[in-house]
Order: structure tokens, then C-alpha cells, then sequence
């Protein structure tokens, strides 16, 4: 199994170009599903989730291929899908995959889709992405752990759904994007209040908009589609936005360990909340169309942050920056309201001789002068890169296991690290 191994201490220079967003792709990817026509997506990022949302497109009987011509084109042909099943096979390996089931349901009138069950960081249900299609007039079981969906009969004897006024009991990201896909080819309007704002979902709402779609609202909390009977493939490929996450995560590499490094194809504006709490951490963050630019020197200062919906500060990059705190003068306290069970990386922190306490959805750090490296275990996705950035800092050797969790997310970090002066490795030992 692989494992990084870092050597720490080293500050961080030069130029990074981030990679296409990886929530924005998966949907993406899988609004394929609705089109009958061929077509182009763009910036689509190299990690492991997209290579599972194209094995699942292709069980289906699509084909999804990356352009010979162009490493980040992905070309998609969804015209003779022989199966609408998500097998749990593949749906275990990633959350995301539910979201084939707005578009299956919209376009065949029939989908069944394994649950994706709960994982590292909290229970993650689905109840909602469910009531939501059940709104819509769909007829849905959940036995043997999967989803059974029946779009209704419409006058003219097709399986259609239909439209609906549906308010979720929460902001779900994953939820908005599925009813969304569902209702563009519903018959009649839907409204979707109480809609998350994250950018991915203007990003898959541009796209659908591309492809014929009626949508309106989409960035705000109430959005508005009024369903069209057939989609097509957008006349101009459409070009997923870059991944704010990823960019999050070297900025506050950078934050951590000293530097200068700039960030090509990165969008300061979808990471206000971040950049706010770099700057209060003593970081200089300036940015201008397409690029952001990290300059940090010395120990960073303690910052105290609380997680919660788009356009606060993202629980994808709780991880990361409890990683700078870590190394602060000063102590910080991190309140994660998004997912019960976030602080996998806490306990792996402190085997790099991090101070940090938690208290259910609370974690205190108090930041210590050095870090000491390790052999340290990832639990999950992000929890994975906290452990890189603390490696990036920490004297000595660490030794990341279990990166199959970051290989999920990130695209080729270690090779865009050791471009900007990381000392850092994939062994296989
Ligand atoms: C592929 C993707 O885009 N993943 C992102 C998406 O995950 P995802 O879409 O799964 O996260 P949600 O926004 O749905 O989850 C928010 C909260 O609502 C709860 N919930 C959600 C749906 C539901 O039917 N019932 C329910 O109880 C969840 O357990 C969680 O506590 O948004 C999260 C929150 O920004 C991010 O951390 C993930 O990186
Ligand atoms: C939690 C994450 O992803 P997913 O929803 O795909 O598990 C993440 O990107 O941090």
C-alpha cells in the first residue's frame, strides 16, 4: 500500500496550477447521464472518484474516455445506456455516486442505486435527496441496501416526474445538485428552498443551463427550474471550476511552513472565509483574476474558526487549517458543525506532538513551537492532507499511510509539492 514520505522543514516556493473541482466534477459527470448526445467536459481533475464516476457511467453502458488530445477533457456518450443501476461495488468506494439517481430517474424513469452507507466522517444519510424525488411523485422502496425509484406515469403513458416545491430539513449539497438534475427534465417547475450555494452548484447549473435547461436562482437559497422535455450537448464545452478545496489546502501549506507560492487557475472569490482567516493568521494573500498569491514567514498566529455552509468557512478545510493552528503562537478553538465524527486527524496530530482537546463538536488547539515527525495513519480525504501539511512543518521523517483516502481528492500532490520545494515522496513499502 502506498505511503507518503516527507521530510519537513523545508518553506514552500514557486508556482502551483490547481486542478478542476472535484464536487463540481462528480455531478458533472454525472449530468451526462441526461443528455442523448455526446459531449465535452473540460478541467476535469485526475483523482480516483472521477475514475469511479466513469466506471459507474460505463457500467451503465455509456462510454467516458479522457481525450487522447487532452489529459483534462473527459469525452462523454450516454445515448445507449443498457442498465440504470449503481452497483454497491462501486457506490461504496464514493459517496458521491448517489448522484446518479436524479438523472437516472429523470431521463429512464426508473433507477437503482446501492446506498452509499455511512463513512468515516459522520453518518451521511440520503433522506433527503429521497423525500425530495418522492415530492416529485417518484415511488421509492430502500431494501437490500438499495434505493428502488419509480418516476410516475404521466397522460401520454411515459415514467416522468414532476415538478415540486421541495424544502430540504437541511442546506445538502450533494441533495441540491440530485433534485436539481432531477427536476431539469420534469415536467412542469420546481422550486428548491432552503438550496446549498456552494460554487459547485451555479458550476452544474451553467452546465445544465448549457445543455437546454430552465434554471434561475442557482447561488442562492431558492432556486428555480422549469422542466424541458429533452437536453442536448452544450454547444460550447462546458469547463468545471477550479477546486477550491485543493487550493485551500496549499494556501494553508504555505501558511504553515513559510513561503511565496502563487496559484494558477485558483478563484480567490470562492474562498473568502479561508483567505479571511490567512490573513488573521498573519499569511499575505493577494489575488487577482485566476491566480492567488501566499506569502507567509515565521510561526503562523493561532485562529479561532467555526465550519458551516457556503459562503462560511468550508468543513473540507477544518483539517488543514486545525494543521496550522497546530504550529501557532496562541491557541485556537474550532467549532466543526457540518459532520459529527470530523476530528479523525486529531489523535494523529498529536502523534506529531500537536495539543489539541476535543469536546464533541469542539476542538481546542494550543499551538506548540515544533512539530516532531512520524508514522501517522490518514482516516479520511482531508484528514489525509492535515497530515501532509503537519509533515510538511514537523522535524525529521513522517510516513503517511493509507493515502488512498487523498488519492480520492487530490490531483497528484506530492508531485505539485515537490514542484514548489517540498521534500516529499510516494514509497510503496
Ligand atoms: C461530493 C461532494 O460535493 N461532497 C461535499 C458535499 O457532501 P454532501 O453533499 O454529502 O454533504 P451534505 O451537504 O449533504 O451534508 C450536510 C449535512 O446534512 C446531512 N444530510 C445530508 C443529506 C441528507 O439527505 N440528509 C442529511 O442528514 C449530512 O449528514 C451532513 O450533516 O458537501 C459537504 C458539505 O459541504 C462536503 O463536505 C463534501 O465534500
Ligand atoms: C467529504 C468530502 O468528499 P465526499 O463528499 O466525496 O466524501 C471532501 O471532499 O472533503
Amino acid at each position: 500500500m502506498d505511503k507518503l514520505l516527507i521530510r519537513g522543514g523545508r518553506a514552500l516556493q514557486g508556482e502551483v496550477t490547481i486542478s478542476g473541482a472535484k464536487n463540481a466534477a462528480l455531478p458533472e459527470l454525472c449530468a451526462a447521464l441526461l443528455c442523448p448526445e455526446p459531449f465535452t467536459l473540460r478541467n476535469v481533475p485526475r483523482l480516483q472518484d472521477v475514475a469511479t464516476t466513469l466506471k459507474v457511467l460505463r457500467h451503465m453502458g455509456a462510454s467516458a474516455e479522457r481525450s487522447p488530445e487532452r489529459d483534462s477533457d473527459v469525452h462523454i456518450d450516454a445515448s445507449r445506456i443498457n442498465s440504470t443501476e449503481a452497483p454497491y461495488e462501486l457506490v461504496k468506494t464514493m459517496r458521491a455516486s448517489i448522484l446518479v439517481l436524479g438523472p437516472l430517474l429523470a431521463r429512464f424513469g426508473t433507477a437503482r442505486v446501492s446506498l452509499p452507507g455511512g463513512c468515516a466522517i459522520g453518518s451521511r444519510p440520503v433522506d433527503q435527496h429521497i423525500k425530495g424525488m418522492q415530492a416529485m411523485g417518484a415511488e421509492i422502496s430502500v431494501e437490500h441496501g438499495f434505493i428502488n425509484a419509480l418516476a410516475p406515469l404521466n397522460a401520454a403513458g411515459q415514467r416522468r416526474l414532476r415538478g415540486a416545491r421541495i424544502t430540504t430539513d437541511m442546506v445538502t449539497v450533494t441533495g441540491t445538485e440530485n433534485l436539481m438534475m432531477a427536476a431539469a427534465l420534469a415536467e412542469g417547475e420546481t422550486i428548491l428552498e432552503n438550496a446549498a450555494q456552494e460554487p459547485e452548484i451555479p458550476d452544474l447549473a451553467e452546465m445544465l443551463i448549457g445543455m437546454g435547461a430552465k434554471i434561475e436562482g442557482h447561488g442562492t437559497h431558492r432556486i428555480r427550474i422549469q422542466g424541458v422535455p429533452a437536453l442536448h450537448a452544450p454547444q460550447v464545452p462546458h469547463c468545471i471550476i477550479p477546486d477550491r478545496i485543493e487550493a485551500g489546502t496549499f494556501l494553508c501549506a504555505v501558511a504553515a511552513t513559510g513561503g511565496d507560492v502563487v496559484l494558477q487557475n485558483a478563484r480567490a472569490d470562492h474562498l473568502d472565509a479561508v483567505i479571511d482567516k490567512l490573513h488573521e493568521a498573519g499569511a499575505t494573500v493577494t489575488s487577482g483574476d485566476g491566480w492567488i498569491r501566499v506569502q507567509a514567514a515565521g510561526r503562523p498566529k493561532a485562529v479561532s474558526f467555526r465550519t458551516s455552509e457556503y459562503p462560511a468557512f468550508p468543513t473540507d478545510m477544518q483539517a488543514q487549517f486545525m494543521a496550522v493552528n497546530c504550529i501557532a503562537e496562541g491557541t485556537a478553538k474550532i467549532s466543526e458543525t457540518i459532520f459529527e465524527n470530523r476530528f479523525m486527524h486529531v489523535s494523529e496530530l498529536m502523534r506529531l506532538g500537536a495539543k489539541i482537546e476535543t469536546d464533541g463538536h469542539m476542538a481546542v488547539v494550543q499551538g506548540v513551537p515544533r512539530l516532531s515527525g512520524a508514522m501517522v495513519m490518514a482516516t479520511d480525504l482531508r484528514a489525509s492532507a492535515s497530515l501532509v501539511i503537519a509533515g510538511l512543518v514537523a522535524e525529521g521523517e513522517t510516513k503517511v499511510d493509507r493515502i488512498y483516502h487523498l488519492d480520492r481528492g487530490y490531483d497528484r500532490m506530492e508531485a505539485k509539492l515537490r514542484a514548489i520545494g517540498a521534500d516529499i515522496e510516494r514509497i510503496s513499502q
